[in-house]
């Protein structure tokens, strides 16, 4: 399957093309929705106020509810724009957002409103392309959850086991332990009172995987596919595999995964490789870590240029904006996740 998603956060609709489904699949628009509200906006302190139905418009590739192989295209209409908001943002880019690149590249013909094609809107889509890989995959006995693994350094329980995930896509901010839920939750709105933003990270699980799927080369690593899906998703700067950047603490006795015989099959008792030997899937789990940075836009003065005279100013933005991304974009990730593990099994 290859996915193209288009849009702007302040045009008409956002969308995903998603060629090379498998035809025959019964798609499921109840999971789809719920997997859609779980990301959506608008709902409480710690996410933007922007209100969005997010409902999905299915324009081609499905007849009589089954896919039929024929390019899918999801479409959600855009409604609660204040594009007057950004107005004064043209030609001062903000800080840390794709406002200044985008505007060299496009040659100045930026849709600046609202962070256009750069917004973390865009992940709407995505979250509706993750759902049919989802659906795909769960024919092939592959799962994949996820949980909030750490917002401004306040960590959640460690996870033991995958399966501990399955009761996380549930609740309203997804994490195994809810206490640690409540301090992270204080440290988002501190900082949103504070005018500021924060980051976290959030850890992924996918379970199922066969052994001996992808390649130590360049293009067909497993690590190397998921991560360029995983930083195709807005605010993401950092993915770690397994024990991830602890490796750099342990010796090798502490860090290996030894082999055991389980039921007739050989297993790692530990999973610090995070599923993945020499790029290739070991039969374990793949396990993964990603840091999403603190929000770009917070309400604080900030230094900019002006880039039609080229003098240094102070800017204040204005609007609505996550004071943390990390607790909305778990299905995000789960989504990338999902397309990433469809490409690794040749789907
Ligand atoms: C779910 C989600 C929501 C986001 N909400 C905002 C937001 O309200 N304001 C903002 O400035 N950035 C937000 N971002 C982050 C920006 O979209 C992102 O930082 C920007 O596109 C630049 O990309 P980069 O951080 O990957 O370099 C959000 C990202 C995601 C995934
Ligand atoms: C609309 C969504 O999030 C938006 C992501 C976003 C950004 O810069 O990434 C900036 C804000 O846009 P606006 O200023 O238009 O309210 C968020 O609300 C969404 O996730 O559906």
């Amino acid at each position: 399957m290859k996915y193209t998603i288009f849009g702007e956060s302040h045009g008409p609709a956002i969308g995903v093309v998603l060629e090379g489904v498998p035809a025959g699949l019964e798609l499921d628009l109840e999971a789809m929705g719920k997997d859609l509200s779980r990301r959506s906006t608008g709902k409480d302190a710690l996410s933007t106020a922007r209100k969005e139905a997010d409902e999905v418009n299915v324009l081609s590739g499905v007849f009589e509810g089954r896919t039929t192989g024929a390019p899918l295209a999801l479409v959600i209409a855009n409604s609660d724009q204040h594009s007057g908001d950004y107005e004064a943002l043209r030609y001062t880019p903000r800080p840390s957002h794709g406002d200044f690149a985008g505007f060299i590249q496009s040659k100045g013909c930026l849709d600046y409103r609202g962070g256009g094609h750069f917004s973390g809107r865009l992940t709407a889509p995505l979250v509706a392309a993750g759902s049919v890989a989802k659906q795909l995959l769960a024919e092939k006995n592959v799962w994949v959850g996820a949980h909030i693994s750490a917002v401004y350094g306040i960590t959640d329980a460690a996870l033991n086991d995958p399966q501990e995930l399955r009761g996380v896509a549930d609740k309203p901010f997804p994490v195994l332990d809810d206490a640690k839920g409540e301090e992270m939750k204080k440290a988002i709105l501190e900082a949103k009172e504070g005018q500021d933003s924060v980051g976290g990270s959030i850890e992924c699980a996918v379970t199922g995987l066969p052994v001996g799927l992808g390649a130590p080369d360049f293009g067909r690593n497993v690590e190397g596919i998921f991560s360029q899906y995983l930083f195709a998703v807005p605010a993401v700067k950092a993915v770690a595999f397994g024990a991830g950047v602890a490796f750099a603490y342990m010796r090798g006795t502490e860090a290996n995964d030894p082999f055991e015989v389980v039921d007739g099959k050989v297993v790692t008792r530990t999973n610090n490789a995070g599923g993945i030997n020499g790029g290739i899937t070991n039969g374990m789990p793949v396990t993964f870590e990603v840091t999403m940075r603190p929000t770009p836009s917070i309400a604080l003065p900030q230094e900019s240029v002006d880039l039609r005279t080229g003098e240094e100013v102070e800017i204040e933005i204005k609007g609505r904006h996550d004071p943390c991304v990390v607790h909305r974009a778990v299905p995000v990730i789960e989504a990338a996740a999902a397309l990433a593990a469809c490409e690794v099994l040749g789907i």
